[in-house]
């Protein structure tokens, strides 16, 4: 049997390559006589870059840049063929931060910025940057300081970093120019940048932002977004994915940027219809199987994706909290998960590895023909 095994990133326990090799070594043990494609995803948020560069090769490039809250962190950036492409939450993803420091008026994308800066610098004529997972709802303008063109107050003083301080924006020092090259923005969700289904009303609050915070961070990216629509030439905030990333989207929108799904940037560049064309049954897999998964994450869009080859599709996830009907309306024939097959969410957390290597074992077995 021909077995495609995709998943996503198991949230802060496995990368989704480490995660498709677990799975791999599990069937290849209860069903050595499977051909198995491995083809791990992400959606433009956390894994980007590591899913891009297992498919495509390329060179990465390390970097020290300012974290979300000023604490600098490591970066890479993945070259290849003339594209650079960037994740923004390895500057300021919301993992970078533990839980009981998040400061959704405060993160800043400033690292992102730099990482930009270093991608232009080494003559990439494209550049892709993915948008997800990050702890900042600052719009972009820590990006758009560190290319040189800084939100200033009353004062004419910079601006503190951060989305809260945009509620005293006056006006932009310098203008960001990133020449011809083509700019990208694969982006996780289609949020706009204001309003119910916002960038601060949606993801502040799993950033840190109380209401009081969610209130201020609103009427500050309202403030900027008249900025960027200055920028940009047109209104910029009802553009699709202009939310991501804490409003990320709408910046790079500003500086011209063409807006895809993550998502679907990397299903092409890993060649994932080709493989699921191939497969008999398909393997997915997340960290928890939720009601979240059924909004479009990867998960489910993979299981669609089978469902309409009429391929089988298992889950394997850490957690599963989707009943049965619910799974199989996404598309999901069974979902598995590591905590019950090993009997506690404790134990699968003290060997993420090697309990999901055992539960594919187990569900290879079962679906073996
Ligand atoms: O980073 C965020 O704000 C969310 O993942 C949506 O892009």
């Amino acid at each position: 049997m021909r077995v495609l095994i995709a998943p996503d990133c198991f949230g802060g326990t496995l990368t989704a390559p480490e995660a498709a090799e677990a799975i791999a070594a599990g069937w290849r043990a209860g069903a050595p006589a499977d051909e198995l494609t491995l083809c791990p995803l992400a959606d433009g948020g956390p894994g980007f870059v590591d899913v891009l560069h297992n498919a495509l090769g390329g060179r990465l490039h390390r970097l020290t840049v300012t974290g979300p809250l000023g604490t600098p962190v490591e970066a890479l950036w993945l070259e290849h063929e003339g594209t650079a492409y960037l994740e923004c939450a390895q500057a300021c993803g919301l993992h970078l931060v533990p839980k009981g420091e998040r400061d959704a008026l405060a993160a800043t994308t400033y690292g992102v910025g730099e990482m930009l800066v270093a991608a232009l610098a080494s003559g990439v004529r494209t550049v892709v940057v993915g948008l997800g997972g990050s702890a900042t709802t600052d719009g972009g303008a820590g990006l758009f300081h560190a290319l040189g063109a800084v939100p200033v107050g009353e004062d004419d003083e910079p601006l503190p970093p951060g989305g809260g301080a945009l509620i005293d924006l006056v006006r932009l020092h310098g203008h960001p120019d990133l020449g011809d090259v083509t700019l990208v923005a694969a982006s996780d969700v289609e949020n706009p940048l204001l309003g119910r289904l916002g960038a601060a009303r949606v993801f502040g609050p799993q950033k840190g932002a109380d209401d009081l915070a969610v209130r201020r961070l609103e009427r500050s990216l309202a403030r900027w977004a008249e900025m960027l629509s200055e920028v940009a030439e047109r209104d910029i905030r009802e553009e699709k994915g202009a939310g991501a990333a804490g409003g990320l989207g709408a910046a790079l929108i500003a500086l011209g940027a063409r807006v895809e799904s993550g998502a679907g940037v990397v299903r092409r560049l890993t060649g994932l219809d080709a493989a699921l064309d191939a497969a008999q049954l398909v393997v997915t897999g997340e960290g928890s199987f939720d009601f979240q998964s059924l909004r479009g994450k990867l998960v489910t869009r993979v299981a669609e994706a089978a469902a309409e080859r009429g391929t089988p599709c298992v889950v394997l996830a850490g957690v599963v909290s989707v009943g049965r009907r619910r799974a199989a309306a996404a598309g999901v024939d069974r979902a598995y998960s590591v905590a019950e097959h090993v009997g506690s969410a404790e134990a699968s957390m003290a060997d993420p590895g090697g309990t999901l290597t055992s539960l594919a074992e187990h569900v290879s077995e079962q679906w073996h023909r």
